[in-house]
């Protein structure tokens, strides 16, 4: 792939020539184009296989920063095709968790487990091979480049041609560049943010910018998505639509964990909710149970519910 913010990077489509086509279609020809955007984000993914199952276990993890154990022995599953909430206070243990199974931290003790094998000393680029993505709470993009460049970067994990084959240019660089193009076009569409396709990271709105992070996570076609924090800075009406997005990228068959603020927005749009407190996991269940859970509502006792999760 041509390097990214070079001035010779990806075309980008006329601002707006999506959009304006799309906005012309009628039911079917809309529906027909739901359809392909749906196989192009999809296109590689086993949908609808083994749902349910488990497809990551954290199994008895420690994580300690010197004589501070911020992670302790803590064990779960997320089971595939599912929204598992993963909650508690400041503090808690959440990002840990998710830097355990990012390869950003190793477990001090106990191990997690994709698909039944140990990600072990996996690098946090193999780990996105493997199949986990993350967004950050504090959003991490290339902001010089533009929002399609950003999610054609993120498509380089799936891309097998070798650097020389991308210096030489080959026909198989050719094809993938084209590939990740469409693919990235398709990513913004399906985020919702295809009409800035062409604006650098940095001009975008705040929450076009944290839809970027989500579709530039998707194009490493995970199997596993986490978001941390994805409706910080929100307002309710921007986080009702954020929980849509959600739950059409579960329904596209993706499993997700969400580490969030709102209370109301994990009870909203969780299958199931793993509860930490100072380290430990204090509770399991779906949102009903954990709504009513002695623990957690003592856990949360005298936390303003903006500051909840
Ligand atoms: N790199 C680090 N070095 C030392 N201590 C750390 C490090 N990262 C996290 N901690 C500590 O580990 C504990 C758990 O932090 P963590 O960020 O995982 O909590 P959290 O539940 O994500 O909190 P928040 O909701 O505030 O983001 C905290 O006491 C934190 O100060």
């Amino acid at each position: 792939m041509t390097a990214p913010g070079s001035g010779t990077g990806p075309e980008v489509p006329a601002e707006g020539g999506l959009v304006a086509e799309v906005a012309q279609m009628n039911a079917e020809q809309l529906a027909e184009h739901e359809a392909e955007v749906a196989e192009v984000v999809a296109a590689d993914r086993e949908i609808d296989v083994a749902i349910g199952q488990t497809l990551l276990k954290v199994d008895d993890v420690t994580v300690r920063f010197g004589g501070l154990v911020a992670l302790d022995g803590v064990s779960f599953d997320i089971r595939r095709g599912e929204i598992l909430g993963l909650i508690g206070p400041n503090g808690a243990g959440k990002t840990t968790c998710f830097n355990a199974m990012t390869g950003v931290y190793r477990p001090s003790s106990g191990q997690v487990l994709l698909e039944d094998k140990p990600l072990g000393k996996a690098s946090r680029h193999a780990i996105t091979q493997l199949g986990i993505a993350r967004t950050f709470q504090n959003i991490r993009l290339f902001s010089e480049m533009t929002a399609l460049e950003n999610v054609v970067v993120g498509t380089d994990a799936r891309h097998k041609t070798s650097l020389v084959g991308a210096l030489l240019r080959t026909p198989r660089h050719h094809r993938e560049e084209k590939q990740a193009i469409e693919k990235g076009m398709a990513l913004l569409e399906f985020v919702g943010i295809a009409d800035r396709a062409a604006d650098r990271a940095k001009n975008l709105p705040y929450g076009y910018q944290r839809r970027l992070e989500i579709a530039r996570a998707l194009a490493t076609e995970p199997k596993l998505l986490c978001l941390d924090e994805p409706a910080a800075g929100f307002n309710p009406a921007e986080k009702e639509e954020l929980m849509g997005l959600i739950r059409t990228i579960r329904d596209d068959g993706y499993t997700v964990l969400l580490i969030e603020h709102d209370m109301k927005l994990v009870m909203g749009v969780t299958d199931r909710i793993v509860v930490l407190e100072f380290g430990k996991k204090i509770a399991e269940g779906v949102p009903a149970e954990i709504r009513e859970n002695p623990a957690v509502i003592a856990a949360y006792l005298g936390v303003p519910d903006d500051d909840v999760a």
